[in-house]
């Protein structure tokens, strides 16, 4: 099982958790709209790294932006395995030739 697989169930073992214990319970208490705006700010900060080319910082927020793009999911009953089934899907079909094929 990969990390991102673990981090997964992780994630659903504390949907109901005591949010005095748990970040991941107290985000998805919050709601849907909290959870993504949470995920923006984390992706923000990525992009703040990313465009002061800061490769450790840039590796520290990734891991955030991972962790907050996974609670958003789970807020809206989206699936890491429905997540990697589109990846899997798209395997092989260059991202030009999808863009043209949309006309
Ligand atoms: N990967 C992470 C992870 N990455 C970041 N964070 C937390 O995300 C928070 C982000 O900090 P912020 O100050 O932006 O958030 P905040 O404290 O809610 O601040 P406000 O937005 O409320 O002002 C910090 O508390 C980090 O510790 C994470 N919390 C949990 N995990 C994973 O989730 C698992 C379960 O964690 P709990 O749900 O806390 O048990 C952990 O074992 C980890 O594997």
């Amino acid at each position: 099982m990969s990390v991102l697989e673990r981090l997964s169930a992780t994630i659903e073992a504390r949907r109901g958790a005591d949010p005095a214990s748990s970040h991941t319970a107290k985000l998805l208490a919050k709601g849907p709209l909290k959870c993504a705006e949470k995920f923006g700010e984390e992706a923000v900060e990525a992009i703040v790294a990313a465009a002061s080319d800061d490769r450790d910082n840039l590796t520290y927020e990734a891991a955030d932006v991972l962790y907050h793009l996974m609670v958003m999911l789970a807020s809206r009953e989206v699936s890491l395995a429905a997540v990697l089934a589109e990846l899997e899907r798209r395997e092989g079909t260059s991202g030009i030739a999808e863009k043209a094929s949309r006309g």
